[in-house]
């Protein structure tokens, strides 16, 4: 369970959001909408704990993530703005880079589902833009981790991945894993209902 309660956030003498309160249970996804600048990635960057909040407690189970020491970065995936990867690198090293421990198959399987089958052994310089997010989001199916923590994910994603996606994400979602997003396009339908978070709005 992921718990955020009476979080704000200040830059610049401007409120960014104030007393944010949440709680997300297994099998719940929300997207966190707003406009440019309202600070959806700033908020997304406080879930991880990459950042702190000027007030309030972020929680996942009982326990603030600040003192989640143990276990925190393995039972959560955060996949940032940008996509994360380097450029010498190919496909398949890129992966192995954050998965060391997943075998060369699953890492060629993971491609596969991306859609990248014979682009594994090319320096990910040669790759288009949706190329690159594609190989970031590769990730997904190598991640045991319950928490998904999304920074734009569908951003260069044709409308063939977007469907990809949304069924791995809904896949997840059955196996009681948990996902927080944001994203300018909407998802498409699911049986799954998707929570919304606008920032300086309730959450439905
Ligand atoms: N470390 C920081 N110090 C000062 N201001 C910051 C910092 N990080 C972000 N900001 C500011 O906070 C605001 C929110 O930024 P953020 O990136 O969270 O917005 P966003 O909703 O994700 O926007 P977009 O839709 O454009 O990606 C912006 O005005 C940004 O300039």
């Amino acid at each position: 369970m992921l718990q955020a309660l009476n979080v704000s956030c200040y830059r610049d003498e401007r409120v960014l959001f104030k007393d944010l309160t949440f709680t997300l249970s297994a099998g719940e996804i929300m997207q966190i909408e707003g406009e440019n600048g309202a600070g959806k990635t700033t908020l997304l960057r406080l879930l991880t704990g990459l950042s702190r909040p000027d007030e309030g407690v972020i929680s996942w189970g009982d326990q603030s993530i600040l003192h989640h020491c143990e276990g925190w970065p393995q039972q959560m995936l955060y996949l940032a703005h940008l996509p994360g990867i380097k450029q010498v690198l190919t496909a398949y090293e890129n992966l192995r880079f954050y998965h060391p421990k997943a075998s060369r198959e699953a890492i060629y399987q993971a491609l596969e589902e991306v859609e990248l089958t014979g682009y594994e052994e090319i320096p990910v310089a040669h790759f288009s833009a949706g190329q690159q997010r594609r190989v970031a989001l590769a990730r997904l199916w190598l991640t045991d981790a319950t928490l998904w923590i999304l920074d734009e994910p569908l951003t260069a994603i044709d409308k063939w991945g977007v469907s990809t996606l949304n069924a791995k994400f809904m896949a997840h979602l059955a196996r009681q894993g948990i996902i927080v997003l944001t994203t300018h396009q909407d998802l498409p339908a699911s049986a799954q209902p998707i929570r919304k978070l606008r920032l300086s709005g309730d959450v439905e």
